[in-house]
C-alpha cells in the first residue's frame, strides 16, 4: 500500500489541506475566472519560489540516508529547474524578460515558505524534510487532477490557465507526485516512530498553511 503515512497527515490536517486545495486562487484557476494580474504576480513569485525549493531538494541530498534517495533528491533538482522553464516562456509572452523577473524581490509569503522548509531540512532528518515538502508536491497534482476533471478545465478556448492545469494533471507530473508518496513511506518505514508523528503533523500542517499563503499572496498582489 502507498501512501500511508501522507493520508494520515491529510486527515489529520483535514481543514488546512481544503483550504489549500479548494483556495479562491485554485477555484479561479479552475474556471478560469483568476484575474490575469493575480496569475502573473503569483508566477513571477513562484519562479523564485522554484530556485529556493531546489535549494531545499540540495539539503535533501545531503541527509539522504542511501544513494538510492540521494539520486531521488538529484533528480528532484533536475525537474524543478526544468518547471523554472516553463515559468520563463510564460512571463517572456507577458513581456517580462528573464533578467526582469529574476531581479524581483521575494514577497513574504515566499520568503516564509521556502525558508520554512529549508529550515526543517537543516534542522531534522530526511522524514522531516519530505514531510515538509510533500503539500508542494502532492498537493499540485490532487488540484491538477482535481481541475482537469471539471467541464472547463483542460479547455484551452473557454481557460486560459488550461495549459497550467493540464502541466499538473499530466501523466508525467502525476507520476512524480506518486513517486514521492512512495518515498514518504520509505523513509517513514525506516525512521517514523508514533512518538515522532506529532512532530510531523505539526511540520506537514504548517507546510499547508503556508502554501495557502502563497495562493492568497497571488490574490492580494502582496509583497
Ligand atoms: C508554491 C508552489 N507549490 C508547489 C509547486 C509545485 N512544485 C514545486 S517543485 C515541484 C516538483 C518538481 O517539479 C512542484 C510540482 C509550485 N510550483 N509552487
Amino acid at each position: 500500500m502507498v501512501a500511508v503515512l501522507f493520508e494520515r497527515l491529510k486527515r489529520d490536517a483535514a481543514s488546512a489541506w481544503s483550504a489549500y486545495i479548494d483556495h479562491e486562487f485554485v477555484r479561479g484557476l479552475g474556471d478560469g475566472s483568476l484575474p490575469k494580474p493575480a496569475f502573473q504576480h503569483y508566477l513571477v513569485q513562484d519562479y523564485l519560489f522554484l530556485i529556493e525549493f531546489a535549494r531545499a531538494y540540495a539539503i535533501g541530498v545531503y541527509k539522504a540516508p542511501d544513494l538510492a534517495e540521494m539520486r531521488k533528491a538529484a533528480d528532484g533538482i533536475g525537474a524543478i529547474l526544468n518547471e523554472t522553464s516553463l515559468h520563463l516562456r510564460l512571463c517572456a509572452s507577458w513581456g517580462l524578460s528573464p533578467d526582469a523577473v529574476a531581479s524581483t524581490r521575494q514577497a513574504r509569503a515566499t520568503i516564509a515558505y521556502t525558508r520554512f522548509v529549508q529550515e526543517a531540512g537543516l534542522r531534522g532528518d530526511m522524514l522531516d524534510l519530505v514531510v515538509a515538502l510533500s503539500p508542494c508536491v502532492v498537493g499540485y497534482a490532487e488540484i491538477g487532477a482535481v481541475l482537469a476533471a471539471r467541464g472547463q478545465g483542460l479547455d484551452d478556448g473557454a481557460n486560459p490557465y488550461a495549459a497550467w492545469i493540464a502541466e499538473y494533471a499530466g501523466e508525467s507530473y502525476q507520476a512524480l507526485a506518486f513517486d514521492s508518496l512512495a518515498q514518504i513511506d520509505r523513509l517513514a518505514a525506516r525512521s517514523l516512530t508514533e512518538a515522532r508523528y506529532p512532530a510531523l503533523l505539526a511540520l506537514f500542517e504548517e507546510a499547508v498553511r503556508l502554501e495557502a499563503d502563497f495562493w492568497q499572496m497571488g490574490l492580494d498582489g502582496s509583497m
